[in-house]
């Protein structure tokens, strides 16, 4: 019998203590701690073949949505003193509450947003406005409460869970540490990172999702944060779209004219000495993803497997969405799109999911900002099913003809 003891070093707190938890993990305790910042990577205690199995089983307990759950909202809907389907996204919205809960009165309980940080060797090719550095300097700006997201949760009432996949090197503080490898190699020059490493940072993704959902989450947004991932989500956008490059790669944090050009030639150059196998999306996350783009699969993934709700931010979280769809094409009816990036690839990575977003603010920011706003919006259509009154409370006439 498979027996296995697993140690590994959390973020030792203030305290400096390192926390412990004890659980029972396919009939066997686990013993686990969370591995120390920069040492053992927890993963790794799986061969590739073992996470391979955990994938196939987490892709094999996604469901399709109750069809009676929505059928029933379907109806209330309709009985509501309103011309029918008059709220339109909002009753979408409801009703895919009800067929992914499988209950006609979903409700909200907490909600999360999971941003997932990762760095790109591919940053070398001068894709990006902004030195690598950010990455972790916008960690800490996280941790400290003083990003966009953290005032667009905090307007949401919900919380931000930080988790570093693969910051170029590790960081202490309040963030859930899943370090899969110190970033990405260089993609223009060979894969990204190996099927392993891609299997592990799903894995991890899906790991943070289900800790949270076992902690009583079920709202998830989506949302990462990492200089240079515009390319490799662009690179991931073009290859499972299918679309010309120039049509998915945009100016990211800011880049010049000069700069899309490199950033263009990064992902072509990176395509031609990889050449990634379309039809196998761990093919493409491993040779011209990122760690955290695989988080966000793996996350998503999860949620669907556990019938939560996860609202798409931006650009790199669709492509993220692109890799689960394209592994489990029955987690589309799990994903609520928030709103439409700047980036311009990002109406077809959108399109490619059969999504259309909620709201179009112009912005391109990330960090699960655009997801977190849409919150607002999947409130406010459980609200309407709770709390309008029908026709028949409210003495209305219903339509003549
Ligand atoms: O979410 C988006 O649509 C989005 C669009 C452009 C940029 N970003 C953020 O900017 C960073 C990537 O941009 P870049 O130019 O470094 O590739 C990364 O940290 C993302 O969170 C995010
Ligand atoms: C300042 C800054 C904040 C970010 N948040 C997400 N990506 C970012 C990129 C930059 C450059």
């Amino acid at each position: 019998m498979f027996m296995s003891f697993h140690y590994f070093m959390g973020s030792s707190g203030d305290d400096g203590k390192v926390p412990t938890t004890v659980y029972l993990w396919s009939g066997l305790f686990y013993f686990e701690n969370y591995y120390k910042i920069g040492g053992g990577n927890y993963m790794e205690s799986f061969t590739e073949e073992q996470l391979y199995t955990q994938l196939q089983k987490l892709i094999s307990d996604i469901k399709g949505l109750d069809q009676e759950a929505m059928d029933q909202i379907q109806g209330r809907l309709d009985s509501l003193t309103k011309p029918q389907g008059s709220l339109g996204q909002l009753e979408h919205i409801a009703k895919q509450l009800g067929g992914i809960q499988r209950t006609s009165k979903p409700i909200i309980q907490k909600k999360a947003v999971l941003t997932m940080a990762g760095d790109h060797g591919v940053v070398e090719e001068g894709v990006s406005a902004f030195p690598q550095e950010v990455t972790p300097q916008m960690a800490y700006n996280i941790m400290n409460g003083g990003a966009a997201i953290n005032v667009l949760a905090r307007q949401a009432n919900a919380e931000v869970f930080l988790t570093d996949v693969g910051i170029a090197f590790p960081i202490e503080g309040q963030l859930i540490q899943k370090r899969v490898a110190n970033g990405t190699k260089n993609m223009t020059k060979g894969p990204a990172m190996s099927r392993y490493e891609a299997l592990q940072a799903l894995l991890a993704g899906a790991s943070v999702a289900e800790e949270k959902i076992r902690e009583g989450y079920n709202l998830f947004a989506t949302g990462e944060l990492g200089i240079g991932n515009t390319t490799p989500s662009s690179a991931i956008v073009a290859l499972l779209t299918n679309s010309p490059i120039e049509e998915v790669v945009g100016r990211g944090t800011g880049i010049d004219d000069e700069g899309i050009i490199r950033k263009r030639r990064a992902i072509e150059k990176a395509i031609e000495v990889n050449q990634p196998d379309t039809s196998d999306a761990l093919d493409v996350l491993s040779k011209v993803g990122g760690l955290e783009i695989a988080a966000i699969a793996g996350s998503i993934l999860q949620a669907a497997a556990s019938h939560v709700p996860i609202v798409i931010d931006g650009f790199i979280s669709t492509a993220g969405a692109l890799i689960a769809a394209k592994l489990a094409p029955q987690s589309i009816a799990y994903m609520i799109p928030s709103h439409g990036s700047m980036e311009i690839g990002h109406r077809k990575a959108l399109a490619g999911l059969g999504l259309d977003p909620v709201l179009n603010l112009n912005m391109r920011l990330g960090e699960g900002t655009g997801a977190a706003l849409t919150f607002y919006f999947v409130e406010a259509a459980l609200r309407i099913i709770e709390e309008m009154a029908t026709f028949a409370d409210a003495g209305v006439s219903e339509k003549s003809s």
